[in-house]
């Protein structure tokens, strides 16, 4: 049988994808791969925050998945709303690539103490990390995918990019890395890493099974779970700089999260441990709610009314 995978046209997108299809071949599939173009791709001159809409990267993919013109749709899991639509359904997620974030130069010598430095980030939770983190570094907005950014860094739009690792890595940009920004400080987005596969839900029952057999990794579908539900309570879009990271310890399951505010300066975040993988979700329920009572709501509604 072949399976038809709608993706975005971006290199990474088509990296990702043709990651997918190898698996799905090693499980004896054919494979077609459909790449199109969404909102996010073609509008480049505003930052995501002002875009605004939810799932700038996945309505086109979940569009052509409701038209039954595709099987499965590959994002990046950080792209995926923290709902979608009942018609829908996260099948499975791919296992997690090292999840950190880290700064990318084309001068060897780049330091992150260096007065004045400028760095270039479209995410509204990475400004708000290097103002908390890193308060003498200026952000610039460096929109567009990952060949774009890496032209503008080199056209010295900025001193530096930050970036997930994952995608460097993806890209075979790993020689421009420069510094590693650590998880237990600069905590990663949802789902950072990992790549989330998604179908109709009406699917055929038995093929959603065998796709999900050859794709799913099933330490990295629980990680996932508590931060989606975390973010899902903190009714984060992308735009809003929530973190949240997941991670397994023996069966152990531990879950790092939080909200920033736009300035650095109001920081809330929570470790909470639960004990089985079948507690991940309330897991990341809980979490939010304690964020959200110990200071988060007004964070939330600090950063709704600055956004008009
Ligand atoms: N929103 C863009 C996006 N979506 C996923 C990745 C990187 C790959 C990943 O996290 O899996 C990136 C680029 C970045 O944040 O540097």
């Amino acid at each position: 049988m072949k399976i038809r995978l709608a993706t975005r046209a971006s290199r990474l997108a088509l990296w990702q994808t043709e990651h997918v299809a190898a698996l799905l071949q090693k499980a004896g599939f054919d494979t077609e791969i459909v790449p199109m173009q969404t909102t996010g791709d073609a509008v480049q001159d505003r930052s995501l925050a002002k875009i605004g809409a939810k799932g700038v990267f996945t309505q086109e993919l979940e569009e052509s998945l409701l038209r039954g013109d595709t099987h499965l749709a590959v994002h990046s899991a950080k792209d995926v709303q923290s709902s979608i639509p009942r018609e829908l359904e996260l099948l499975a997620f791919l296992e997690r690539e090292q999840v950190n974030d880290v700064v990318l130069s084309f001068d060897e010598k780049f330091s992150l103490d260096k007065p004045g430095i400028v760095l270039g980030t479209s995410s509204t939770r990475r400004k708000a990390q290097l103002r908390r983190f890193y308060p003498h570094a200026e952000t610039a907005e460096a929109r567009g995918n990952l060949q774009t950014r890496l032209r503008k860094l080199e056209e010295g739009q900025f001193d530096a990019l930050v970036l997930a690792f994952a995608g460097v890595h993806r890209m075979g940009y790993e020689h421009l890395v420069r510094h590693t920004l650590h998880t237990a400080q600069f905590v990663p987005a949802t789902g950072q890493g990992s790549i989330a596969i998604e179908c109709a839900a009406d699917l055929d029952t038995d093929l959603k099974v065998r796709l999900k057999a050859a794709l799913d990794h099933a330490d990295t579908h629980t990680c996932l779970a508590a931060e989606r539900a975390f973010l899902h309570t903190m009714e984060g879009g992308c735009s809003i700089p929530s973190f949240a990271l997941a991670t397994l310890d023996g069966g152990r399951l531990r879950l790092h999260a939080g909200l920033i505010s736009l300035s650095g300066e109001e920081y809330v975040e929570e470790i909470q441990t639960a004990d089985t993988a079948a507690e991940a979700v309330a897991l990341g329920v809980r979490v939010a709610d304690t964020v959200l009572a110990r200071g988060g709501r007004e964070i939330l509604a600090s950063i709704r009314e600055h956004r008009g």
